[in-house]
């Protein structure tokens, strides 16, 4: 019998039955986190096997050459570095022959200057007044990654400036966010490491439309928008001045970029020292994924336990329940972060892969889910891994509810791990005093069939430190698959299709001559609708 028929007959209560240790055993700490995976469908000899498995693919070399700086971006020719922007000075990492760790210090020490000349009040708008709104126009890795952050960071942010998003090419994005804001006490940023991003390049016009409409002008231009890009020409040709453009560099992936310059609203949100501990501790957990032995390597160890789901169990997702308000941007990160990494079906040779790669990931603020999709996760015919995340203290002790929060949390992860036999149903409604058919009836409705697993990630508080660690914990589980897979976490070919495609329709949904373009009949046949709603809408104004 293999081994994953014997854990069949081996469910997860029987494991904890048999076992008082099974819990402490199966807690680590890492960087200020504490992952308690004991509510998975493995034994030591199950964990024993991942390992091995870690081992024989190669992952420890794989992660010393990830630090080292290796080209592993083959389809690009690029080093994948977003560990060394975290990482102190005195420890170099070449690139080309080249010491990038100084470029590194000093781009952090020009956003610290920057960031305490707008939050002291030096730096001046048009009019000469201090800076109330930054406003960051960005999207994908120049998104998500500060969004979450300035989010999860609340509580530490000053009153001003207040930190604001714009990243849809929806009118109503950019409308919503520009409402109620003074043009002479606004500041954009730019954020597009190609600058080239259609989206934020059409946000970021409008930005500086409506700026020139409230007063500004083309010299005061320099004093309300800075651009962090690795194409500095067009920043400058957008009107940004040179001192106010930061650099980010080819071996930054977006998605890993919120360590670079990309992280400024999030610096300009809750100042320089807390950004550097944002850094500090994603580099403690940088640290350990190195060090420590794949048996007590918290990135390998939820990285490998997801393989054995999604291989051994058909898993298809996995979900990110956050157990925490200021969370709540945490699964859209992590959805870019691990599916733009991870959807791929070719190995680094160019091979087809033989199995599925990165799941689905999603999830969403809880208690909130409760009331919505965990129905599916205790009785749907789909099994889901679930990672609940919970800071054991909050920073709005109101009235009872954290304990109520971390009482739902804990009581999600027992009731999937336990779920609740036909039987058990049965006789609790008998001696309620149900009729005995009526109780049969129900009975295989109320069953709950349990032993669906799930990782309980806690910390002491959510504070910049154990942010950047529980964000670097993710970025190395998604490693750990890619590297166990051998397909390349770092290139994005997928999307540009759709970015190519998208760019044959605009002409023609804006009717412009000289398209001669033939289109499948959906498309045309949507282009033609699109027209015509335009040309009733300019009717009907
Ligand atoms: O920072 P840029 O160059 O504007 O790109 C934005 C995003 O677009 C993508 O290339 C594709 O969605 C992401 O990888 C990237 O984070």
């Amino acid at each position: 019998m293999n081994h994953r028929a014997q854990l069949e007959g081996l469910p997860l209560k029987d494991l904890f039955q048999q076992d008082a240790q099974r819990y402490p055993r199966m807690t680590l700490e890492a960087a200020g986190l504490i992952l308690d995976y004991s509510r998975n469908r493995v034994t030591d000899q199950t964990l024993g096997l991942l390992a091995d498995l870690a081992r024989g693919r190669g992952l420890p070399e794989r992660v010393n050459a990830l630090f080292r700086g290796e080209q592993l971006n083959t389809t690009e020719k690029r080093p994948a570095l977003h560990t060394a922007l975290r990482q102190p000075q005195d420890q170099p990492v070449q690139v080309d022959g080249e010491n990038i760790m100084p470029a590194i210090q000093a781009t952090l020490e020009r956003m610290e200057v920057f960031t305490n000349a707008v939050r002291s009040g030096e730096w001046r708008g048009m009019n000469g007044d201090t800076i109330t709104d930054v406003v960051s126009i960005g999207i994908g890795g120049s998104y998500l990654g500060p969004l979450t952050a300035t989010e999860a960071l609340t509580p530490f942010q000053s009153e001003h400036p207040r930190c604001h998003y714009v990243a849809n090419v929806d009118g109503s994005d950019i409308r919503e966010a520009l409402a109620g804001l003074n043009p002479a006490t606004t500041l954009f940023l730019v954020q597009s490491k190609s600058f080239t991003t259609q989206e934020t390049l059409a946000n970021a016009r409008v930005a500086r439309q409506w700026f020139l409409d409230g007063g500004g002008t083309e010299t005061t231009v320099q004093h309300h928008f800075a651009a962090v890009t690795a194409n500095a020409d067009r920043a400058r040709d957008f009107g940004i001045a040179g001192d106010s453009i930061f650099p980010m560099w080819d071996w930054v992936g977006g998605r890993y970029s919120l360590w670079s310059a990309i992280g400024l609203p999030v610096a300009l949100a809750v100042g320089m020292p807390r950004f550097r501990e944002l850094l500090a501790g994603a580099h403690a957990m940088d640290q350990h994924f190195q060090q420590a032995p794949p048996e007590q390597n918290m990135p390998m160890l939820m990285g490998l336990m997801g393989l054995w789901y999604m291989h051994g169990f058909g898993a298809e997702s996995q979900a990110v329940i956050p157990y925490d308000h200021y969370l709540r941007h945490l699964p859209e990160h992590l959805q870019q972060l691990d599916m733009e990494s991870n959807g791929k079906s070719v190995c680094l040779d160019g091979s087809p892969v033989s199995h599925h790669t990165g799941p689905v990931i999603w999830g969403g603020p809880g208690v909130n889910g409760q009331h919505a999709y965990h129905q599916l996760l205790h009785q749907g015919t789909r099994l889901v891994p679930v990672d609940f995340i919970l800071p054991l203290t909050s920073h709005n002790p109101v009235d009872g509810h954290h304990a109520m929060l971390a009482a739902n949390c804990l009581a999600q992860a027992r009731a999937l791990m336990l779920g609740r036999t036909e039987q058990e149903v049965r006789a609790a409604m008998i001696a309620e005093g149900m009729a005995e058919d009526e109780a049969q009836r129900l009975a295989p409705h109320r069953a709950i069939p349990g032993n669906r697993p799930s990782n309980l990630l806690t910390m002491e508080r959510l504070e910049p430190a154990t942010l950047g660690a529980l964000i670097a914990l993710y970025e190395h589980r998604t490693f750990v698959q890619a590297a166990i897979w051998r397909i390349n976490p770092f290139d994005q070919w997928g999307v540009e299709l759709g970015k190519e495609i998208g760019g044959q329709i605009l002409p023609a949904l804006n009717g412009e001559p000289e398209t001669d373009m033939t289109f499948d009949s959906a498309t045309a046949g949507q282009i033609a609708r699109f027209r015509a709603a335009q040309g009733s809408a300019s009717g009907s104004r």
